[in-house]
């Protein structure tokens, strides 16, 4: 058994990107980024007011100037001629200024009568412009390889004059979640056996948020045989099969059994943690298999700190960015285990995380409230400090 960091080093270690494709700006949000992003033109393009109001030149300015107003300036219009002494133009936010110009006051600041404007208040330390290229020039690189194309990079992307750009490839999944057990949520109370299977839906969620696609969703038995025909079926069209469930000692845990005949190459078997014990990854036939143990809670850590970050991987992500664990101040003590690091299910309250009361690996009603996946080492093995909690968004 190794313990959590070993496990994730191997990972990154091994895992290669897998390639990128040409997507429009509108299908762009949350891909990765593949290729450097340089400004096609600077932003702002010529210098521009940061308020309404007028543009005129600093040595003209005082509270009781009268100036002539020469023209208006609206943003995306002609530019009005250069401004001579004595002179401004009536301005809006995000409108060109004037050659000659230097400065904007505020129409709060300013009474216009026909054509003349008089300064009747004091305008403050503010010179209100925008000047060329100061947010960025032309040529610059804005957004690097690897960036995750969020809502606000979005906005970088657009503001950099892009219609297109190359971003990694998305890793296409396949679900197998084995156990007689499961019934498909909606119809379980009809037998008294069956429980609703859960997991393939939380793990799907999962694999769509870092950037996945599923392909197939596949519900086996605990038979072996039908097991390993789901697996030929799961290799054939995903670039990371995720089996869940059977990963334990059963007598009907096959979940690496199952892909026996397709030479699983296994990266990692059982890892130090707590819950998750019995996660597996392994490689078959040139794709990703994840084994993610059944109870519900170890299911979703482990997709959590194994699955999510092949997922980045694959894409060109950095694994400490899909990983990105924050000190957060914990509202109240959470234990040091014995044995295996623990990944506590908490909630953020105002006075800081609070543990959740059920941290059994089963239980299925705290993952609606599980926010953040606190980590907690056994003594000696890594640095404590009780104030702040290394903490994952989950
Ligand atoms: N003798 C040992 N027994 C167990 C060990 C061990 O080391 N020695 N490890 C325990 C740990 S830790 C875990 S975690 C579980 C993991 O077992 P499996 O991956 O084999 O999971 P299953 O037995 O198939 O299921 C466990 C539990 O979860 C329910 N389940 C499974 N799949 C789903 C699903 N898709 N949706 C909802 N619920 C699901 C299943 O009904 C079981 O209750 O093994 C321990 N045992
Ligand atoms: O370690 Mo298992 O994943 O708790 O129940």
């Amino acid at each position: 058994m190794i313990d959590f960091d070993e496990a994730l080093a191997l990972l990154a270690d091994n895992v290669r990107p897998l390639g990128c494709e040409q997507v429009e700006l509108v299908a762009a949000h949350g891909r990765v980024l593949a290729e450097d992003v340089h400004a096609a033109v600077s932003s702002p393009r010529r210098a521009v007011s940061a308020m309404d109001g007028f543009a005129l030149r600093d040595a003209d300015a005082g509270v009781g100037a009268r100036l002539r107003i020469n023209g208006k300036s609206f943003p995306g219009s002609v530019l009005p001629p250069a401004l001579s002494a004595g002179e401004c133009v009536r301005i809006f936010t995000g409108a060109a200024l004037p050659d000659g110009a230097d400065r904007v006051i505020m129409q709060e600041n300013c009474a216009a009568d026909g054509a003349v404007m008089t300064i009747v208040d004091a305008y403050g330390p503010g010179w209100h412009v925008r000047h060329a290229a100061s947010d960025f020039a032309e040529g610059d690189l804005l957004l690097k390889p690897g960036t995750l194309l969020d809502p606000r990079a979005i906005v970088a992307l657009a503001g950099a004059d892009r219609a297109a750009v190359q971003v990694a490839k998305r890793p296409r999944v396949a679900i197998i979640a084995t156990g007689d057990e499961l019934a498909p949520p909606g119809s379980a109370r009809d037998n008294v056996l069956k429980i609703p299977e859960s997991v393939s839906f939380g793990v799907a969620a999962l694999v769509e948020e870092y950037g996945g696609t599923i392909e197939a969703r596949l519900g086996g038995s605990d038979d072996l045989l039908t097991l390993r025909q789901l697996a030929d079926k799961a290799l054939a069209i995903a670039n990371v099969v995720v089996v869940t469930g059977g990963a334990s000692v059963g007598e009907r845990d096959f979940a690496k059994v199952m892909f026996a005949e397709q030479e699983l190459e296994l990266l990692f078997s059982k890892v130090a943690i707590k819950p998750g014990k019995p996660v597996w990854v392994g490689r078959s036939q040139g794709r990703w298999v994840v084994g993610l143990p059944g109870n519900p809670g170890s299911a979703m850590v482990t997709a959590r700190l194994f699955l999510a970050p092949l997922l980045g991987m694959l894409q060109g992500r950095p694994v400490e960015d899909v990983l990105d664990w924050v000190p957060l101040p914990a509202a109240q003590a959470f234990p040091i285990p014995e044995g295996r690091t623990t990944f506590v299910r908490a909630a953020l309250s105002k006075s800081g995380l609070v543990p959740l009361a059920n941290q059994d690996s089963s239980a299925q009603a705290p993952l609606g409230k599980a926010r953040w996946l606190v980590r907690r080492d056994p003594a000696g093995k890594a640095s404590h400090c009780d104030e702040r909690m290394l903490a994952l968004a989950f």
